[in-house]
């Protein structure tokens, strides 16, 4: 595994998901560190597929969710507010839920039917348009993705590809990979530089709820938030997910995607 995957980062892998249905915990815990070290070198970050626990305990950089795993909520309970959580979606709604539950990518696929994943239907390059077009968090098309399909995911809207079998199915991961990027670059140059889930000023953008409305924003901080809304001169009191934050706290209260912010400011007699 270690050489196959180390010949992928050679190749300009730039993510890499440990993704094993068969092993105990103890032996995915185990694989996971030895993973996590290989790709730390080339500065690559590690998902470990399912389970939270695992890449806790081999502090890998985040973990992917299925449909049917944890929420959202509860994966970022174990691994902090700082590591990747992905969630994989198979219509649009599903996208914009995990959008908006704050997921930091999603899948989107099979966007091919797959022996890797038997049994699933595929999701067309269909969904692959509509999620580019609509989600504005990183969107990684999935499933079936090989160098001979591979334009017609990126003509669809696609941005990032996700490729097993293509890629450990292969004789020499690292020329697979290369390739795979070269397409992958030139769509992006044929392209305004439009980063996904990065708007124009460079930014991630978040969905929260502000005084009950569903919004859109930029700011990473309450500070951030209330100058965006020109409230942060005025008298008023915030609310973080029910809980009040003293202002002296607003420039270091981080604000995430689906987070509930309310301001409050007070009026004579009532
Ligand atoms: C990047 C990415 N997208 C989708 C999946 C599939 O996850 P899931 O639906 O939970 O299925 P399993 O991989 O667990 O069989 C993925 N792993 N990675
Ligand atoms: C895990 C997963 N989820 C959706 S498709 C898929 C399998 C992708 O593997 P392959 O690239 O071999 O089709
Ligand atoms: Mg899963």
């Amino acid at each position: 595994m270690l050489e196959v995957i180390e010949s992928a980062l050679r190749g300009g892998a730039d993510i890499v998901q440990l993704r094993d249905k068969i092993s105990s915990k103890r032996e995915l815990v185990e694989k996971a560190k030895r993973l996590k070290d290989l790709t730390a070198r080339y500065g690559v970050p590690l998902i470990v597929n399912d389970h939270p626990d695992v890449a806790l305990a081999a502090d890998a950089d985040g973990v992917h969710l299925g449909q049917e795993d944890m929420p959202i909520s509860v994966a970022r309970e174990i691994l902090g507010p700082k590591r990747i959580v992905g969630l994989s979606t198979h219509r649009i709604e599903q996208a914009r839920a995990a959008e908006w539950e704050g997921a930091d990518y999603i899948g989107v696929g099979p966007v091919f039917p797959t022996a890797t994943k038997p049994g699933r239907q595929a999701v067309t390059t269909a969904y692959v348009s509509q999620a580019a077009a609509d989600i504005r968090i990183p969107c990684v098309a999935i499933g079936g993705i090989t160098e001979n399909n591979a334009d017609e995911v990126l003509k669809a809207g696609a941005r990032r590809l996700c490729a097993v079998s293509a890629i450990v199915g292969h004789d020499d991961p690292e020329a697979v990979c290369r390739r795979l990027l070269e397409k992958i670059e030139a769509w992006n140059s044929k392209t305004p530089k439009f980063e996904e889930g990065l708007n124009r000023t460079g930014a991630p953008e978040i969905r929260v709820v502000i005084n009950g409305r569903n919004e859109r924003t930029q700011a990473a901080t309450l500070l951030e938030l209330a100058a965006q809304y020109k409230l942060e001169s005025r008298n008023i009191v915030a609310e973080l997910d029910g809980e009040v934050v003293p202002r002296r706290l607003w420039g270091e209260t981080s604000v995430r995607g689906g987070c509930a912010v309310e301001f409050v400011h007070f009026v004579g007699g009532g």
